[in-house]
């Protein structure tokens, strides 16, 4: 039988850069001949977790499918990156308390910085009232008290947090 995999949670405000951080470990760890799978927050909402909102409810309805699934490829072994918002401390707690190799990445990024980047011109419509339970604007993000690696993406390059990362993997 395989080894348990880890899962990588990539926890941070929008624009902060889960899904560009953790899409660049993935490509190292398939490099390494790896088995590995991104859960990406943004995607899952078109499939699996179509449908569902953003109330706390439906945010944490959101985040519990994504433990499903990410405890189903772990226990087979398969490294799981997964990059959600995550924004409420109860929401990581019950991550880490369902999932065996749950290492929790803090992705850290000032909010004007996140604003600033505006990947997906979210913010610009957050701020002219169109969105509502806007992650940073208009709803909380919790600061992720005990997080196991901490990156950050404003003074820190993609290659210097990928190689923190695996660093703590113990991959080289
Ligand atoms: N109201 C509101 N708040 C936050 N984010 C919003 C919202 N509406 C849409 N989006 C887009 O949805 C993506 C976040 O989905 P997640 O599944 O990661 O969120 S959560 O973990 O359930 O809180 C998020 O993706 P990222 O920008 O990649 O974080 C946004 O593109
Ligand atoms: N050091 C860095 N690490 C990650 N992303 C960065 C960095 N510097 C700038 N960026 C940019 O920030 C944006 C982050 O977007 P994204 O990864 O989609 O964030 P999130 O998934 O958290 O919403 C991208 O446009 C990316 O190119």
């Amino acid at each position: 039988m395989s080894a348990q995999g880890n899962v990588l949670w990539f926890t941070g405000l929008s624009g902060s850069g889960k899904t560009t951080t953790a899409a660049f470990v993935r490509n190292e760890l398939l490099a390494q001949s790896r088995r590995v799978e991104l859960l990406d927050g943004d995607e899952l909402r078109q499939t699996i977790c179509k449908g569902l909102g953003f109330t706390r409810e439906e945010r944490m309805e959101n985040i519990k499918r994504i433990v499903y699934v990410a405890g189903l490829l772990a226990k087979h072994g398969v490294d799981v990156l997964v990059s959600a918002i995550t924004p409420y401390a109860e929401m990581r707690e019950y991550a880490r308390e369902k999932l065996p190799g749950y290492m929790e990445i803090f992705v850290q990024c000032p909010l004007d910085e996140c604003e600033r980047r505006d990947v997906k011109g979210l913010y610009a419509k957050a701020r002219r009232g169109e969105l509502n339970h806007f992650t940073g604007i208009s709803d909380p993000y919790d600061i992720p008290l005990n997080p196991d690696i901490t990156i950050c993406t404003a003074s820190a390059s993609l290659e210097q947090n990928n190689a923190v990362i695996l660093a703590r993997l113990g991959y080289k």
